[in-house]
């Protein structure tokens, strides 16, 4: 998969192309759906998928200060969409600038000018443009006068209406919903959003030295600034490293460690069957089942064996590394 950064990017003499626009924060099955019909269709006329996504997230451009809680970082979000079997990845560096420009001409420099789009698929709620003015309807008229076809992908919503909390009405499949999700532990709920578990990545920092002592070290993960972190609780998690063999069990504490009147909050994690020093390193954390909320507990040894207990449903839990 090529990676362009900017339109400025796109090399002299290209083609045309099947294009999709999205942030695609998480590449849910959602979103997995739209890309998998834009590369079959660029397949099906012979030229390339392209995908448009943007950088940072437009919502903290257009009202700074309200970016949404990230489900993929950048690089990882890349990674998923390259798998999809995408030809080409285009991040457009969101700007105030380009934030102002009218839905009419975003249609004109992104999809006509810069990427010859013969075909523009996207999802039916599909909005874009200055105060997101553009809307499925107005891209196929500029469709046809510009000459490229608009197909809009079916959106993708949880198999049973039931996952939804009785209401009836089935989930639809979104990043905010998956936000959500993840925001309240419901890690289930998540994973089956997503197609896989959530993922949480960030670098091992030193914490209070006290885990050793306990008989479970546990490597304290400082996510990004904008990561989804799931709700205070204590979890079952694959985690990855870079080097060393496969992803390794892990039981995962989030919160502020109220046994000892911790004031941070703090994602730790106790890999099983590892003994290594991880400090310093850039780790990942799959979420793979929420086991129980946060306790505050009398003294340390109700806190060990509760931790013991924690560490033998994530050891029945995590099978075998696939
Ligand atoms: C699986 C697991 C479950 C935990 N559950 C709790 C808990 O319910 N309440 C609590 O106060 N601390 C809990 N802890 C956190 C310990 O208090 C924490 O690991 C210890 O304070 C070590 O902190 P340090 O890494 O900063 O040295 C848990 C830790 C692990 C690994
Ligand atoms: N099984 C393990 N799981 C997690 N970290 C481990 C493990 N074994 C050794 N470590 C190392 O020990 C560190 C954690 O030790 P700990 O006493 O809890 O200190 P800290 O308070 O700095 O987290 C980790 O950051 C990691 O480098």
């Amino acid at each position: 998969m090529q990676r362009w950064r900017g339109l400025g990017a796109v090399p002299g003499g290209w083609g045309r192309s099947v294009v999709t626009i999205g942030v695609f924060d998480g590449v849910h099955r959602g979103h997995q759906e739209i890309i998998r019909h834009t590369v079959a269709r660029a397949r099906e006329l012979g030229v390339a998928s392209v995908v448009v996504t943007f950088d940072p997230h437009p919502a903290e451009v257009v009202r700074p200060g309200s970016h949404p809680a990230v489900l993929t970082e950048p690089a990882r979000k890349a990674e998923l969409i390259e798998a999809l079997g995408v030809d080409v990845l285009c991040v457009i560096p969101f700007t105030a600038d380009f934030s102002r420009l009218p839905a009419e001409t975003f249609v004109h420099d992104v999809l006509v000018e810069s990427l010859h789009a013969a075909a523009v698929v996207v999802g039916e709620n599909f909005r874009f443009g200055h105060r997101a003015a553009g809307d499925v309807a107005l891209l196929a008229r500029l469709g046809r006068s510009f000459g490229f076809t608009v197909e809009g992908a079916p959106l993708v919503s949880a198999d049973k209406p039931d996952l939804a909390g009785g209401g009836g009405e089935p989930t639809l499949f979104s990043s905010t919903y998956i936000r959500a999700c993840v925001d309240a532990g419901d890690i289930a709920a998540a994973t089956a959003a997503l197609g896989r578990p959530h993922r949480l990545e960030g670098v091992v920092v030193r914490g209070d030295q006290r885990g050793r002592e306990l008989g479970f070290p546990t490597a304290n993960l400082l996510p990004g600034r904008y990561a989804a972190v799931p709700a205070d609780g204590v979890y079952a998690a694959w985690l990855g490293t870079r080097h060393g063999a496969g992803p390794l069990r892990a039981a995962v504490s989030i919160g502020t460690n109220p046994t000892f009147s911790g004031r941070e909050r703090r994602v730790e994690a106790y890999a099983l069957d590892f003994d290594g020093d991880l400090y310093g390193e850039r780790v990942c954390l799959d979420f793979v089942a929420r086991l129980r909320d946060t306790l505050r507990f009398d003294g340390i040894d109700p806190l060990i064996a509760q931790i013991d207990d924690d560490v033998a449903r994530t050891r029945a839990l995590l099978a075998d590394p696939a």
